[in-house]
């Protein structure tokens, strides 16, 4: 769904931010995109969405070039950014208003979902604190129904219950056509939502494999119940360490997302290894 070959991107007057950057993407998955603050992962995304446009390189979604930004192409995608400014309008009013420019928009499931996170239709949404502007966003990509909807740190401003919710409310709308891509700083907010997660550093994706296969390649354990002959990253915490390790028994076990992602950015790249 999701081709990038050969990215290069800087903004102007500043140093290439990716180079020679590939990735794809399949529909039917719910991506985690991890990065240090400052690696591009808003700025990937916006190559994605066609927002930005690559140095070099090509950005390909469903077969279109994103940075033509073609009405095929826009009505399929729906990109939720980090911060956003809402119009003078209640969520009911937005939907009339912008709806039709998704072919697949689903209205029972806008107003299902909105209720779900106890937001008001008719509430200005210039007057809706910031978690609930992006709850109403949230829902309003949903119910678009395209086949790419992309959120940059959708967690940002919602509080632990609506975080849960999230989580549910995401998990449930994914489908064999959508493909769902998710950026956080947070990285216990993508914990039993993401399949694939993607990990970018140092100006490239280092990193994009099911959850499933982490699990079978990699133990995440207490040094004491580590494979003490393949110990590849420990990190200790209040109780004693915790290590990533090689997993010899093939058996799956929960990836500690948190432990992998400051492994990989401390440039402990063997943990890579086996996942290669
Ligand atoms: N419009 C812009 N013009 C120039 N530089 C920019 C622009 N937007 C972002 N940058 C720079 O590009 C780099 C990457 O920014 P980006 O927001 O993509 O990173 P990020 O990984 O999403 O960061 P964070 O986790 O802090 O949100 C930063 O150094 C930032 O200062």
């Amino acid at each position: 769904m999701i081709e990038l070959t050969n990215l290069s991107f800087g903004y102007s007057k500043k140093p290439l931010l990716f180079w020679n950057l590939n990735l794809n993407l399949e529909a039917g998955h719910i991506y985690g995109l991890l990065g240090k603050n400052g690696a591009g992962k808003s700025t990937l995304l916006k190559n994605i969405a066609g927002l930005v446009f690559p140095t070099e390189g090509v950005c390909k979604v469903n077969g279109h070039n994103a940075a033509k930004r073609l009405p095929s192409f826009l009505q399929e995608l729906f990109f939720i950014p980090e911060e956003m400014e809402l119009p003078s309008l209640s969520g009911k009013e937005f939907v009339r208003r912008t709806a039709h420019f998704y072919p697949k928009f689903d209205h029972a499931q806008f107003y299902k979902v909105l209720a779900e996170f106890d937001v008001s239709p008719d509430a200005n949404l210039n007057q809706l604190s910031f978690g609930q502007q992006k709850k109403v966003m949230i829902t309003f990509g949903l119910a678009s129904n395209t086949s790419l909807l992309i959120m940059d740190e959708p967690t940002n401003g919602l509080d632990i219950p609506s975080k849960v919710q999230f989580r549910r409310i995401m998990a449930s709308s994914i489908t064999e056509d959508r493909c769902m891509i998710i950026s956080t700083h947070q990285v216990r907010d993508l914990d039993s939502l993401i399949d694939t997660l993607l990990v970018l550093h140092k100006k490239e994706i280092v990193l994009n494999k099911s959850l499933d296969d982490i699990g079978e390649r990699l133990l995440f354990s207490t040094s004491g119940n580590a494979n003490k002959d393949g110990v590849l990253y420990t990190a200790s915490n209040a109780i004693g360490n915790n290590t990533i390790s090689i997993n010899n028994h093939g058996h799956h076990n929960k990836v500690d997302m948190e432990l992998l992602f400051n492994a990989i950015i401390d440039d402990y790249t063997t943990v890579l290894e086996p996942l290669k």
